[in-house]
């Protein structure tokens, strides 16, 4: 028998949950689901979360186009998911990675997000250089917001803030460790944004 090893599939996920601050709360979540372009990932949505997964750009454009339907709303939402890659626990994922690149979703109206963000280099021993050397590009590209214990503060228009993400996710990972995690918590739409 075959033995299942981590990180020998370049599928990538993401398991998220949103939280629309809103009583329309049900409408904002299944109207983002919905509205999306999601035929190039896999997906499954319970009581409690969705995840999706593909191939990695397919997989962030789908995370960003839903985040901005239920925003575009205006209620303040927010969104807490976890990204994975290099360790598929399943191969009913698989099929997708054989969709060609193109992004389904090209929704590019402006919105301001905060949001904080931990990368963790799974069995990686320079994980602290990884970490620090994705805060220093976030720095690089003028989004870097705040730092805290546990995470990292990133903040500005969306398109920038997961084109960050995704670098981040890429250059943490390698040949070697493909095992990453990567949270995030999004807050969109607060009165307490202070940033934008
Ligand atoms: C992205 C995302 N997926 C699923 C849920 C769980 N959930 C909570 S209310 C609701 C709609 C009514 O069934 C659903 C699906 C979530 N919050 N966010």
């Amino acid at each position: 028998m075959e033995q299942q090893h981590c990180g020998t599939s370049p599928i990538v996920g993401f398991r998220f949950s949103l939280h629309p601050m809103s009583d329309r709360f049900i409408d904002i979540i299944k109207g983002a689901l919905h509205e999306t372009d999601t035929s190039r990932v896999w997906m499954h949505t319970d009581d409690v979360s969705t995840v999706i997964r593909g191939k990695q750009p397919h997989v962030f454009n789908v995370a960003k186009a839903l985040t901005l339907h239920a925003a575009k709303t205006g209620e303040h939402v927010a969104l807490s998911g976890t990204f994975s890659a290099g360790c598929p626990g399943d191969t009913e994922g698989d099929v997708y990675l054989k969709a060609d690149d193109e992004l389904q979703n090209t929704d590019d109206r402006n919105q301001y997000v905060s949001s904080q963000f931990a990368l963790y280099p799974m069995n990686n021993p320079d994980y602290m250089a990884i970490i620090y050397r994705e805060v220093d590009r976030a720095k690089a590209r003028g989004v870097f917001n705040d730092s805290m214990h546990y995470a990292s503060g990133i903040h500005g228009d969306i398109h920038d803030v997961f084109a960050f993400y995704e670098k981040a996710f890429t250059h943490a990972r390698s040949s070697r460790f493909p095992h990453l995690v990567m949270t995030v918590s999004m807050s969109l739409n607060s009165p307490s944004h202070g940033g934008q």
